[in-house]
C-alpha cells in the first residue's frame, strides 16, 4: 500500500468515526457533546497529521450565507452526483433541471494535481436559541463543510486549489442560475425572470463579425485579473448601430445568454437627474449588461438638456424619427440627466464598483451621438448592424425554414445585391403562416417584396431624375 493509500484510509477511517459521531450525538445533551468534542479534537490534532478547514454556512449572525460555502456547494454538486450514496435534490434557479448536493455526514474525495483531499459534508444541531416556535427550533442547525487533506499539501491547498473551487464554484452558479432582466422606473430597478431565445447561433449577420464579437465578449469575461493589474474598472463598451430591425436589441440578448449576465434595461428618460442615476447604478449587480436603448432619443447630444420652453420656440422643425420626436418630449418633461451626468455614470468613480459589467447604448442614428459619449474608451467596441446580406439570409433560412439550399436561393442572392431589405422583413417573410407551409411559397414571398423594392426604387430614382432636369 503506498502512502498516498494509507493516508486516504486513514482519512477515510475519521471520516467513518466522524460520521458515525454524527448519527450517535444527537441523542447526547449538547452540553456533554461540546466537552467530548472540545478534548477529541485536541486528541486528533496531536496524532493526525491531517488538516481540516471548516466553512460554515453562515456567517456572523446567521444572516449572511456564506459566499465560500455555496461556492463549495455548487462545486462538489458532480462530484456527490457519483460518488455520494445520499445525495438531496433540488429544482435549480433556473427552474429547468434538478440540483444534486450531497446530504449531511456525507464525504466525497477530490484529487487536484496528484494531491488527495476530502470534503464531507456535516451539521451542528445546537440548543435552540428560542423556544418561541417550532420553525425556530428547527432552524438552529448549522451546516458545513468540512475539507480534510495531509499537512504537506498545505500550500497547494491554501494557495491554488480553494483558489480554484471558488472560482469553478461561482462559474457554476453562474450557470445554473436563474437571470433577471431589471428594469426602471425613475430611480428604483424592478425585475423579470429573463427568457430570452436569442443566441449567437441564430442571430443573423455577417459570420466573422459574428466570430469577432463572441471572441470580444469572451476574453471580457475571463480578464478579470488582467483589468485588475492594469488599474482599470472591469467594463466594456459597446455602441450597436443600424436601421431598426437589424437585431440590435436581438444581439443584447444574445450577449446575457452567452454569458450568463443578468441585464439592466436603463430608461433614461424615466430617470429624474444625475444623482438618481448614480443611486441606480450602484444598485446594479456584476455580471450585467447596463442597457440604453435609443441614446440618441434620450439625451440632448450637445450636452445641455434643452428647456421645453426652448424647445417649442425652436419651433417647427420636426425630427425625422417619429420615436426620436415622442422621447423628446417625454424627457424633456422628466428629467434632468445631463450628458455630462451619463459620462460619469459610465467611465466616473461609481461605475468601478462591482466590476465585470458591459455597457451597451444601441441607436439608429449614430452619427448624432456626441463623440464624447462613444469615444473608445467609453464605448470601446462599435458595431454596426445592417441590412440583410446573404449571408444573413441563409442563416435566416435555415433557422425558420430548416433548409441550407434551394434553387430560389439564386434569384435571393442576386435581389439582396441591389435591395436593401432588415433581417426582421426577411424573418417575417419566412415566418411560418400554415402548418403545412412550403418552403417555396416563403421564398417566394419574399422575392416578391424583394421585386416591389426593386421597382418603388427604380420609379423614384426616375422621378428624381426628371425632377433634376
Ligand atoms: N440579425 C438578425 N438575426 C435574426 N433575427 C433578427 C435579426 N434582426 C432582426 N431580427 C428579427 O427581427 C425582430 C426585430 O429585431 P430587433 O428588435 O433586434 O431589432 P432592432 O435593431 O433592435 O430594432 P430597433 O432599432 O427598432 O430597436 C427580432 O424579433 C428578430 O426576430
Ligand atoms: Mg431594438
Amino acid at each position: 500500500m503506498n502512502t498516498g493509500d494509507m493516508f486516504g484510509h486513514i482519512g477515510s477511517i475519521v471520516g467513518s468515526l466522524m460520521f458515525v459521531w454524527a448519527m450517535f450525538k444527537q441523542f447526547f445533551p449538547y452540553q456533554l457533546i461540546n466537552q467530548i468534542e472540545k478534548h477529541s479534537q485536541r486528541l486528533v490534532t496531536y496524532m493526525y497529521p491531517y488538516i481540516q478547514i471548516t466553512f460554515n454556512e453562515f456567517t456572523g449572525e446567521r444572516l449572511m450565507r456564506s459566499e465560500a460555502y455555496s461556492a463549495i456547494e455548487n462545486y462538489l454538486s458532480s462530484k456527490a452526483s457519483t460518488q455520494a450514496k445520499r445525495l438531496k435534490a433540488d429544482i435549480g434557479k433556473n427552474n429547468k433541471s434538478l440540483v444534486l448536493s450531497m446530504d449531511d455526514h456525507e464525504e466525497v474525495a477530490d484529487d487536484f494535481n496528484g494531491v488527495k483531499l476530502w470534503w464531507a459534508s456535516g451539521k451542528h444541531i445546537s440548543k435552540p436559541r428560542s423556544t418561541i416556535s417550532f420553525h425556530h427550533s428547527m432552524s438552529d442547525e448549522r451546516r458545513y463543510y468540512k475539507l480534510t487533506f495531509h499537512k504537506r499539501d498545505r500550500d497547494v491547498i491554501l494557495g491554488t486549489y480553494l483558489n480554484y473551487v471558488m472560482e469553478e464554484g461561482k462559474a457554476i452558479r453562474v450557470k445554473n442560475r436563474q437571470r433577471k432582466l431589471y428594469t426602471n422606473s425613475g430611480a428604483h430597478w424592478s425585475h423579470v425572470v429573463f427568457e430570452h431565445p436569442a443566441t449567437f447561433q441564430t442571430l443573423a449577420m455577417d459570420p466573422e463579425e459574428k466570430e469577432m464579437i463572441i471572441d470580444d465578449l469572451i476574453t471580457f469575461s475571463k480578464a478579470g485579473g488582467f483589468y485588475s493589474r492594469i488599474g482599470r474598472a472591469w467594463k466594456r463598451g459597446y455602441l450597436l448601430y443600424g436601421p431598426p430591425g437589424t437585431g440590435k436589441s436581438t444581439m443584447i440578448a444574445a450577449m446575457a445568454n452567452l454569458l450568463g449576465y443578468d441585464l439592466y434595461d436603463l430608461e433614461l428618460t424615466a430617470v429624474k437627474e444625475n444623482t438618481e442615476l448614480r443611486k441606480l447604478l450602484i444598485e446594479t449587480s456584476s455580471k450585467s449588461i447596463i442597457v440604453i436603448e435609443d441614446i440618441d432619443c434620450s439625451l440632448d447630444l450637445t450636452g445641455q438638456r434643452r428647456k421645453k420652453k426652448e424647445k417649442e420656440e425652436e419651433g417647427k422643425e420636426k425630427d425625422p424619427g417619429q420615436k426620436q420626436q415622442g422621447m423628446q418630449e417625454r424627457d424633456v418633461k422628466s428629467s434632468q440627466v445631463t450628458l455630462s451626468g451619463l459620462l460619469n455614470f459610465i467611465d466616473g468613480l461609481w461605475s468601478s464598483c462591482g466590476g465585470e459589467r458591459l455597457i451597451v447604448f444601441t441607436t439608429n442614428y449614430v452619427e448624432r451621438l456626441d463623440p464624447a459619449l462613444v469615444r473608445k474608451g467609453r464605448m470601446d467596441k462599435h458595431i454596426e448592424l445592417s441590412y440583410c446580406g446573404f449571408e444573413a439570409f441563409k442563416l435566416l433560412a435555415k433557422n425558420y425554414l430548416n433548409i441550407d439550399s434551394h434553387h430560389l436561393f439564386g434569384t435571393i442572392h442576386e435581389l439582396l445585391k441591389e435591395i436593401k431589405i432588415t433581417p426582421a422583413d426577411v424573418a417575417e417573410h419566412l415566418m411560418p403562416k400554415s402548418a403545412s407551409g412550403d418552403v417555396e411559397i416563403y421564398l417566394k414571398s419574399l422575392i416578391q417584396a424583394l421585386e416591389l423594392a426593386k421597382e418603388d426604387a427604380r420609379k423614384s430614382s426616375a422621378w428624381s431624375s426628371l425632377d433634376s432636369k
